[in-house]
C-alpha cells in the first residue's frame, strides 16, 4: 500500500489583496515540501501568520478566489493516484468531492459551524449521512471521549473543551483517510489537551494520515504525539523531519529560538517581528529578520 496521502512539491501561494493602489499579493506559500503518511502524525509548527491555515485551505481546495497557486499539491491515493488539490478551479472541485469523505477537517474556530438550533446528534446524523460514513454519531462521540447525552445537547450547551471534541467526530464521520486538524488544543487545559492529542494519535494509528496544525510547542513536545514536524517561517517550511530530531537538535536558527522562546526552556524573546507576508520580498528569509533585529535603526530607514 502506498503510504504518503498527502504530498506537496514546491507548492506556493499567492493571494491577491486588493489596495488604492493596484492589487498586493499575500506571499501565503512558498516552495513548500510536504508529505503526510498514513499511520502517521505530521505537525506543522510556526508562529501565527506564518501560513499554516492557508496550508490547510489549500489542501481542503479553498483557496480564495483569484489566488494563482504553482508547483504541486496532491492527494495520493492508497493504490498511489493522485488527485491536484490546487490546479485551478478543476482542482478546487476535486478537492470539495474529496472534503469531509477523503480529507476531514477540524476547522481552528470549531464553534462557528454548528448551526446553534440543533442538537449535535441531529447535525452528526446529518453529516453521517451525506458523507455515507459507516460509524453512527453513538460511535463518533465514543471515539472523542464524549458522553453519548451530548447528542441531544444544542452547541451552546457543549463547554469549549467538548465542542473542539465533538468537532474531530464530525472531521471522522466521512471515515476520512487524511485528518487535517487546525489547533485542535488552543484554549483547552492541560489535561484536555492531552486527551484530545491523544485520540489524534489513535486515530493515526487506525491508519489515517494527521495533518495536526498547532504553535504550542509545548505540548505537542510533552504529549509525544507527532511522528514529524515541519517548521514554516513566511510561508516556507524551514526545517523538517522526525519529531524527536527537529525538536530535540533543531539544526534551524528559527526553530532553535522558537524552543528557546518556551516557558521551560527560559522564555527568551523571540528576536524582532514575523513579517507581512504581503508582498514579501522572494527572497526574504529569517536571517533577514535577525538583521534587522540586530539593527533595529534599519527598520524606520525606510
Ligand atoms: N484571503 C486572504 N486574503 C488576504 N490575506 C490572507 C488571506 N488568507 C490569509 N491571508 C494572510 O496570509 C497570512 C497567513 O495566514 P494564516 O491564517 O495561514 O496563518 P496561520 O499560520 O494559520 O496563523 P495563526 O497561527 O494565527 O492561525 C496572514 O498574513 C494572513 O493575513
Ligand atoms: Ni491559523
Amino acid at each position: 500500500m502506498n503510504s504518503i496521502a498527502i504530498r506537496a512539491e514546491g507548492h506556493t501561494v499567492r493571494i491577491p489583496s486588493r489596495r488604492r493602489r493596484g492589487t498586493a499579493w499575500v506571499h501565503a506559500a512558498t516552495d513548500m515540501t510536504f508529505s503526510a503518511h498514513r499511520g502517521r502524525v505530521h505537525a506543522i509548527v510556526g508562529e501565527s501568520g506564518c501560513g499554516k491555515t492557508t496550508f490547510a485551505s489549500a489542501i481542503l481546495g479553498m483557496l480564495p478566489a483569484g489566488t494563482v497557486a504553482g508547483g504541486r499539491l496532491d492527494y495520493v491515493d492508497a493504490s498511489g493516484a493522485r488527485t491536484p488539490l490546487t490546479a485551478g478551479l478543476d482542482g478546487a472541485a476535486r478537492a470539495a468531492a474529496l472534503r469531509g469523505r477523503v480529507i476531514g477537517y477540524v476547522p481552528q474556530s470549531p464553534a462557528t459551524y454548528l448551526t446553534a438550533v440543533r442538537t449535535v446528534g441531529s447535525q452528526l446524523q446529518e453529516t453521517v449521512r451525506e458523507l455515507g460514513g459507516a460509524a453512527s454519531p453513538q460511535e463518533l462521540l465514543a471515539q472523542v471521549s464524549l458522553e453519548p447525552g451530548a447528542l441531544d445537547a444544542f452547541p451552546h450547551e457543549l463547554s469549549g473543551g467538548m465542542l473542539q471534541r465533538a468537532a474531530i467526530a464530525f472531521a471522522l464521520a466521512g471515515g476520512p483517510d487524511v485528518l487535517l486538524a487546525d489547533e485542535p488544543v488552543s484554549g483547552l487545559d492541560p489535561d484536555l489537551a492531552r486527551l484530545t492529542l491523544g485520540m489524534l494519535r489513535s486515530v493515526a494509528d487506525s491508519g489515517t494520515a494527521v495533518i495536526l496544525i498547532t504553535h504550542d510547542l509545548q505540548r505537542l513536545m510533552d504529549s509525544g504525539t507527532a511522528d514529524e514536524v515541519s517548521v514554516m517561517y513566511a510561508g516556507r517550511i524551514v526545517e523538517a523531519g522526525p519529531a524527536a530530531e527537529v525538536l530535540g537538535l533543531p539544526a534551524h536558527p528559527y526553530t532553535r529560538d522558537l524552543l528557546a522562546a518556551l516557558p521551560a526552556n527560559g522564555l527568551q524573546a523571540m528576536p524582532g517581528t514575523s513579517p507581512e507576508l504581503t508582498d514579501l520580498s522572494e527572497e526574504y528569509s529569517y536571517a533577514d529578520r535577525l538583521m534587522a533585529a540586530e539593527q533595529p535603526e534599519g527598520n524606520y530607514a525606510c
